[in-house]
């Protein structure tokens, strides 16, 4: 669980860090059930890695529910001497997924906040129609509770003054 602050209001959220193993994936399916934002990482200094997101787009369309936000990220940006992986690759596939992308550093935090608070904002967007929708509920509700209220009380001041017996 964490806590970061999206425009000006405070978002708890909970991550949870898969295992990118192939033995673990009945256990890592499990997740996307109840996954609202997802990031898809690679290793920049792993050509390999970055073959092997094409596998999780797949298993998210798959098993993710629909409308699930996700962010491509290419980790260990800090490994420039090492790097299979040009930033354009990995911006050209966040293009075809039609994903954001961010270079990010776990050892330097290169974008780490950043990533954090761009997913939280887009799964906090996707949701904004539902939120209207039940804050109008809540407020029709309110009314008709208020309505309700004014219709069961005695009228007016006029009424008060019958009432008092002093
Ligand atoms: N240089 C560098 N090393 C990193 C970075 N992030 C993780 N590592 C190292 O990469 C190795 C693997 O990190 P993990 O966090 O276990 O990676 P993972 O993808 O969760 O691994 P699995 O889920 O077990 O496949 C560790 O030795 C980390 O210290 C980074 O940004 N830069």
């Amino acid at each position: 669980m964490k806590t970061i602050e999206v425009d000006g209001i405070k978002v708890r959220i909970q991550i949870w860090d898969t295992a990118g193993q192939e033995r673990y994936q009945t256990i890592t399916k499990q997740y996307y059930r109840r996954a609202q934002g997802i990031f898809l990482v690679y290793d920049i200094s792993s050509e390999r890695s970055y073959q092997h997101i094409m596998k999780w787009v797949s298993d998210v369309d798959e098993y993710a529910p629909e409308g699930v936000q996700k962010i491509l990220i290419g980790n260990k940006a800090d490994e420039e001497q090492k790097r299979q992986v040009g930033r354009e690759q990995g911006q050209q596939l966040a293009k075809e997924y039609g994903m954001d992308f961010y270079e990010t550093s776990a050892c330097t935090n290169l974008n780490i906040k950043e990533s954090f608070t761009r997913l939280t904002e887009l799964v906090l967007q996707a949701h904004r129609k539902e939120l209207d929708g039940l804050r109008t509920c809540a407020s029709n509700e309110l009314a008709l509770a208020e309505l309700e209220e004014e219709e069961g009380k005695p009228e007016g001041p006029a009424n008060s003054s019958k009432t008092c017996w002093c």
